[in-house]
C-alpha cells in the first residue's frame, strides 16, 4: 500500500537542469548556436542583394552596375545558407544525443541513490513510468525535435529583425499581419491531438470488429448473428466516419485559414510599402526584400508550429525527469560507525504517508546473537517494525539505533553491514550472476557463499541471469547468497521461507540456517515453531507490543501467546 508520487520539478528548476545540460556540453552548444547564426544570417543575403539588384536595374543607369556580382553573391548566400544550416543541424542532433545520454545516466544515477524510504513509499508504476516512457520521450525530442526548431527559431529571429532594420514601419506591418498564422496554429494545435488519436482508435476498432466478424463467420451463420454483427460493424463505421469528418474539419479550417494568413503580411507589406515608394520615401528594392524576408519565414514557422506541442509535452516529461533531484537525498554518513551490535528500539511511533499510527510507543532491546521471533495477527505491526529495525522506514517519534547510531542514518554500505532484512521478494536483475551478487568481492567468496547456501545450479559466475532466470528458490538462495557476502551481524527475516514448496523448504532451511549462524536474527514468525525455537518472543497486536518473554514464561502466563499456541496445538 504505497501513497506518495515523485516529486516534479517547477519551471525554476527546469530551466536551471536545462542551464546545467547546456553548461555540460557548452563547448558544441557554443558552435552550434554560432553555425545556425551564420547560417540565419546567411539566408538574409539573397532577399537583400535581390532588392539592391532590382534598385540597380530601375533606378537611373549607372554604368558598370554590379548585376553581375550581386547575382553571384545571391547564389553564394543561398549556398552558404544551406551549408550552414545543415552543419548547424548535423551538430545539433549530435548534442541532443549526447543530452540524451546524460539525461538517462543522471536518472539512472539519481534512481539508484533515492533512499529506501521513499521507493518504499512512492507507487512503483511512477518511478518506472520517469525511467522509461519519461525519460524517452526527452531523449527523442533532444534527437529529432529541438535540432530543427533551433534552426528555425534563430531563421525566425534574424527574418523578423531584417525586416525591422529594412524599414520598420514595414516591418510592424508584416508582423500585425502574422498574428494570424499564430492563433490559428494554436487553434488548430489544441485540438488536433485528441481528434487524431480518436481517428486512429476508431480505426483500430473498425479492423477490430471486422476480423472478428470474417473470422467468426461460420458461428454467425450457424446463430443467425447476422443482425447484431451488423449492428455492431456500422456503429464502429460511423465513428470511423465521425472521426475522420472531425479530422477533415480541422484541416480544412487549417490549411486554407494557414496558407490565406501567410499573405496578409505580404499584402499589408506590398499596400504600404507601395504607397512609400509613390511617396518616394523607400526603394522598390526595399519592398522587394521586406516581402522575400515575409515568405521566408512561412518554412520555419511552420516547423515550430508543427513541433510546438511535442516541445510542450516533452517539457513536462522533462519536469517529471527532474522532479527525482527534488527527493531529499538519504541523510548524510552518520558521524560515528555504530559502538556495538545492540538494537534498541525506544518509543516508536510510526505511521504511512497519510495515515494514521500503526505502530505506537515500541520499547525492544535485542542483544547481540539473540533470537528474537515477532509474532502476531495480520496487521498488528509485525513487517512495519521490521522494516524500521532494518532503516527502511523511520519513526515519527523516538528512535531505532544499533550500537547508538540511528539505523536510518546508517549509509547503504555501512548498513549492510549491520542489517540486513530478507523478506519474500528477491529481486533478480537481468545481469550476470556475479551482478546479482551486488558486493565487490573475489569469486572465491562469491562460489563459497553461493555453495553454503546450497545453490549447486550456480558454478557460473557469468550466467546471465536475464537469459536464464532462475525459480523461485534459486532466487531465494541468491538472496541468502547476497547476506553472507554482506555479512550483517544481524538478520530481519519476514516469511523467508513462506513461499516455497515443503521439498524445497527444506533444503531453504538449511540454507538459512547456515546464513543465520552467529549472527543476530530477529524473525517475523509466521509460524509458531519458529517462535518456539527463539530465545524470546514479542507479541505484537495493534501496533504494540503486549508481551515479550520466552516461550516458557509466556506459556506460563497464560496471555495471548499462550492462548495462540494451545490454538495452535490443536
Ligand atoms: N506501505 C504501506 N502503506 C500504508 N499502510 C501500510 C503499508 N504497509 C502496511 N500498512 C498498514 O500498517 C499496518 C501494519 O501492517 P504490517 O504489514 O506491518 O502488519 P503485519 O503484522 O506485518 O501484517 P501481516 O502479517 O499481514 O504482514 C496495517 O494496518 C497495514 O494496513
Amino acid at each position: 500500500m504505497s501513497t506518495d508520487t515523485l516529486p516534479v520539478a517547477d519551471t525554476r528548476q527546469v530551466v536551471r537542469a536545462a542551464g546545467r545540460l547546456i553548461a555540460a556540453d557548452k563547448g558544441a552548444v557554443a558552435v552550434t548556436v554560432l553555425l545556425n547564426v551564420l547560417a540565419a544570417a546567411a539566408a538574409l543575403g539573397a532577399p537583400y542583394l535581390l532588392g539592391r539588384i532590382i534598385d540597380a536595374v530601375t533606378g537611373p543607369r549607372v554604368a558598370g552596375a554590379p548585376i553581375d556580382a550581386l547575382a553571384a553573391a545571391v547564389l553564394l548566400c543561398a549556398l552558404a545558407h544551406m551549408m550552414l544550416a545543415r552543419w548547424a543541424l548535423l551538430l545539433g542532433y549530435r548534442f541532443g544525443e549526447r543530452t540524451a545520454a546524460r539525461i538517462r545516466t543522471g536518472f539512472l544515477s539519481r534512481a539508484m541513490n533515492l533512499p529506501a524510504s521513499t521507493v518504499e513509499r512512492v507507487r512503483p508504476g511512477d518511478l518506472a513510468a520517469r525511467g522509461t516512457t519519461d525519460v524517452d520521450a526527452v531523449a527523442g525530442t533532444l534527437r529529432d525535435v529541438l535540432p530543427g526548431v533551433f534552426v528555425a527559431g534563430t531563421q525566425v529571429l534574424f527574418l523578423v529583425g531584417a525586416v525591422l532594420v529594412l524599414d520598420p514601419l514595414l516591418g510592424v506591418a508584416g508582423l500585425l499581419g502574422l498574428s494570424g498564422i499564430v492563433l490559428v496554429g494554436r487553434w488548430y494545435l489544441r485540438r488536433a491531438r485528441s481528434a487524431y488519436l480518436e481517428e486512429g482508435a476508431a480505426n483500430s476498432d473498425l479492423a477490430e470488429e471486422l476480423a472478428a466478424t470474417t473470422a467468426g463467420a461460420r458461428t454467425i451463420e450457424a446463430f443467425r448473428l447476422y443482425r447484431s454483427r451488423l449492428t455492431v460493424g456500422r456503429a464502429a463505421i460511423a465513428r470511423t466516419k465521425r472521426s475522420r469528418l472531425a479530422t477533415l474539419r480541422l484541416r480544412s479550417v487549417y490549411f486554407p485559414v494557414a496558407e490565406g494568413s501567410y499573405n496578409i503580411p505580404v499584402v499589408l507589406v506590398l499596400l504600404i510599402g507601395g504607397l512609400l515608394y509613390l511617396d518616394g520615401r523607400i526603394t522598390l528594392g526595399t519592398v522587394v526584400a521586406a516581402i522575400l524576408y515575409l515568405r521566408q519565414l512561412i518554412g520555419p514557422m511552420d516547423t515550430i508550429l508543427i513541433w510546438l506541442e511535442q516541445l510542450q509535452s516533452s517539457s513536462a516529461s522533462f519536469a517529471r525527469v527532474e522532479g527525482l533531484a527534488a527527493v531529499p537525498p538519504a541523510p548524510a554518513t552518520a558521524a560515528a560507525a555504530p559502538a556495538s551490535d545492540r538494537i534498541e528500539v525506544t518509543g516508536v511511533r510510526y505511521a504511512y504517508p497519510g495515515g494514521p499510527d500503526v505502530l505506537h510507543d515500541v520499547h525492544l532491546t535485542v542483544q547481540p546473537g539473540e533470537r528474537l521471533a515477532i509474532v502476531g495477527l495480520s496487521g498488528a505491526g509485525k513487517s512495519t517494525l521490521g522494516r524500521l529495525l532494518a532503516g527502511v522506514h523511520r519513526p515519527h517519534t523516538g528512535t531505532v539505533t544499533v550500537g547508538g547510531v540511528a539505523v536510518a542514518d546508517l549509509p547503504p554500505d555501512l548498513l549492510r553491514r549491520q542489517v540486513v532484512l530478507v523478506t519474500q521478494e528477491h529481486h533478480v536483475f537481468r545481469e550476470t550472476l556475479r551482478d546479482n551478487l551486488m558486493v565487490a568481492a573475489p569469486d572465491d567468496r562469491m562460489r563459497e557463499a553461493l555453495r553454503t547456501v546450497g545453490a549447486d545450479w550456480a558454478s557460473d559466475l557469468d550466467t546471465d541471469l536475464g537469459e536464464h532466470p532462475p525459480t523461485g528458490a534459486q532466487a531465494q538462495q541468491l538472496a541468502l547468497a547476497r547476506v553472507l557476502l554482506a555479512d550483517p551481524h544481524t538478520v530481519i527475516l519476514d516469511e523467508a521461507t513462506a513461499l516455497l514448496d515443503p521439498r524445497a523448504a527444506r533444503a531453504a532451511e538449511r540454507a538459512l540456517a547456515a546464513v543465520l549462524h552467529n549472527r543476530t536474527v530477529i524473525a517475523i514468525a509466521h509460524r509458531l515453531q519458529t517462535a518456539h525455537d527463539a530465545d524470546r518472543i514479542a507479541v505484537m497486536d495493534a501496533g504494540r507490543i503486549i508481551e515479550l518473554g520466552t516461550h516458557d514464561d509466556l506459556i506460563t502466563r497464560h496471555g495471548p501467546y499462550a492462548a495462540l499456541w494451545r490454538q495452535w496445538h490443536g
